[in-house]
């Protein structure tokens, strides 16, 4: 790299990615120095003449940042699958390119979502809660204590269907599981790319289903995993919902807006569904302490932790990095976005 690059970087990184980074020459390196995240008058200000950043999901990229930055930026690398805190058509009028790291954490991800089914089906929350709070003496065992609708057998549905739904497939089917009903932008279409070799020639059937009302009514287990879009916040519903089985569970892995919060807490209290596994909610990380999804006995919810497994947070840091170097050379980045 011929002229010194500014790189701005809102977080520190794991050793292998923060080595690779500093190993490059001629970069003038910006970081916020902890682990939280970075202050948002800090990365305006720090982003002036910045040829690259590399940011969180819970730093938003938006026109006032890439303003800030000003004409030299070329690059933004996200830490993270999704991408719904950027901007894409502010990037894209100006020609900047976007790297995120979309297959490093299909793993991770899809393990958590195994154990949200099983934790919401299982009443895992309440159960734990019982022991831990003292109540296990006031209720011996009996044949209808704790009880929940069992895996094998279940109609799966995937809202969104790609990398992570079609890996979670892949856990699935040992279980007995007995049918797939996907939606995704194209409702009715089959999914253009068969991530594992999975769908095609399957031993149960895979079918999309014509809209989202199909998605509801026929779902044991309704998985939540795709992008946040205008189409897809809120899409959740109290009118989906209610067309919902009264034992099946949803689980949400995507982003916390595609359900609406509200519904849930009124469908989880009328019976409507039997539970919900939450990853992400609306307004994370800032939801009160009396919030009503807290209170709810059937609602397991654990603090966005999907791709939390080290080794995944470290190809994550890692693959951030070289989309951001990738991007001041003009190369090709390990996982780039079409704008
Ligand atoms: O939600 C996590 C991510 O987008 O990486």
């Amino acid at each position: 790299m011929p002229q010194k690059h500014k790189v701005v970087v809102t977080r520190q990184l794991i050793d292998e990615a923060q080595k690779l980074l500093e190993s490059v020459p001629g970069l003038n390196i910006v970081q916020w120095p902890t682990e939280q995240p970075a202050d948002r008058k800090w990365l305006l200000e720090n982003a002036k003449g910045a040829s690259g950043i590399l940011l969180m999901l819970s730093d938003i990229c938006d026109e006032e940042l890439i303003k800030a930055a000003g004409d030299s930026l070329k690059v933004i690398a996200s830490f993270s699958v999704g991408t719904d805190h950027v901007d894409r058509d502010a990037l894209k009028k100006r020609g900047i390119r976007l790297g995120y790291t979309p297959t490093c954490l299909t793993d991770a991800v899809a393990d958590l979502t195994i154990m949200l089914i099983l934790m919401a089906q299982r009443r895992g929350g309440e159960a734990i809660s019982k022991v831990q709070t003292g109540q296990w003496p006031k209720m011996p065992w009996s044949p209808l204590l704790m009880t929940g609708p069992q895996i094998r057998g279940s109609t799966i549905g995937f809202l969104g269907f790609g990398r992570i739904g079609q890996a979670t497939l892949k856990r699935l089917l040992p279980f007995g599981i007995s049918r797939v009903v996907y939606l995704t932008s194209e409702p009715g279409q089959l999914v253009k790319e068969d991530h594992f070799g999975l769908i095609k020639g399957a031993a149960i059937p895979i079918e999309p289903a014509k809209d989202w009302e199909q998605l509801a009514c026929e779902s044991d287990v309704l998985i939540v995993g795709c992008a946040l879009t205008r189409s897809t916040k809120h899409l959740i519903s109290t009118n989906f919902l209610s067309r919902m089985k009264k034992l099946s569970v949803l689980v949400n892995i995507a982003r916390g807006p595609v359900v609406d919060t509200d519904a849930l807490v009124a469908a989880l209290d009328k019976g409507e569904i039997f539970g919900a596994g939450l990853d992400v909610i609306e307004n994370e990380p800032n939801i009160l302490a009396n919030h009503p999804i807290l209170k709810q006995p059937r609602c397991v919810l654990v603090p966005h932790i999907g791709s939390a497994t080290i080794e995944t947070r470290e190809q994550m840091a890692t693959e951030s990095v070289k989309n951001l170097l990738a991007g001041l050379k003009g190369e090709p980045m390990v996982n780039e976005v079409e704008l």
